[in-house]
């Protein structure tokens, strides 16, 4: 059912956008997810992700309803061709890379030419720095992930899964691009991010693989 929003434009509040989140083991994808989902960060302990499962989100954009289903893979080299189905029918896809880790900043071009292999050619991607709140371990510059954001064409934010730093911002940039380009909304639409609605956690699955 289309929904006018505060800027005048149409929009389906009953899509659900797939959004993925991609990158090397260990760059923070399911800290990420948590933080944004519970608003928590687990330190210690690293449990790498070995199978695949996702959160529904529901996020105000311009006084629209935006549903994510956001879906957190396994960033482990033998999980890849399960990764790789997922692609297909994403409309969003956040790819991580842990500024500590020199290793996943330089694989982050791999992963984007899987990205432009496997996914959409329109759908969103946004590059993330995650472990920003690290800056005495910081081995990629701010800048590096710029460069690389801008020769790819995609949006990019540095993030803190353990404080929080521009992780509800990552998602509603998502949200947001979603719906400018469903509505193909000349201007950018307005986002409060203060009104995050709280989650409505319609349901998440998951399908452990053994
Ligand atoms: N300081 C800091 N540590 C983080 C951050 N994000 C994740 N970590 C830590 O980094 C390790 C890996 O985090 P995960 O979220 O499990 O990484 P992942 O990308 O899901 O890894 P896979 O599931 O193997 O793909 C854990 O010990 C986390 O506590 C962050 O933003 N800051
Ligand atoms: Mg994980």
């Amino acid at each position: 059912m289309d929904q006018i929003s505060a800027a005048g434009v149409a929009y389906n509040q009953d899509l659900t956008h797939k959004t993925i989140l991609v990158g090397d083991s260990g760059v923070g994808k399911t800290s990420l997810l948590v933080q944004f989902d519970q608003g928590k960060f687990i330190p210690g302990s690293f449990s790498a992700t070995v199978g695949i499962g996702f959160t529904n989100k529901v996020l105000t954009v311009d006084e629209l309803k935006v549903r994510l289903q956001i879906w957190d893979t396994a960033g482990q080299e033998r999980f890849r061709s399960v990764t790789h189905a997922y692609y297909r029918d994403a409309q969003a896809l956040l790819l991580l890379y842990d500024i500590t880790s020199r290793s996943s900043f330089d694989n982050t071009r791999a992963w984007l030419t899987e990205i432009h292999e496997y996914a959409q050619d329109d759908v969103v991607i946004m590059l993330l720095g995650n472990k920003s709140d690290m800056a005495s371990a910081r081995v990629i510059r701010r800048e590096e992930g710029e460069k690389l954001a801008r020769e790819y064409g995609v949006i990019f934010l540095e993030t803190s899964a353990k404080t929080g730093l521009n992780v509800d911002e990552a998602f509603m940039t998502v949200a947001k691009e979603l719906v400018r380009r469903s509505v193909q909304l000349p201007i950018e639409p307005r986002f409060h991010l203060h009104d995050l609605m709280e989650p409505e956690k319609e349901s998440s699955g998951c399908c452990g693989f053994s």
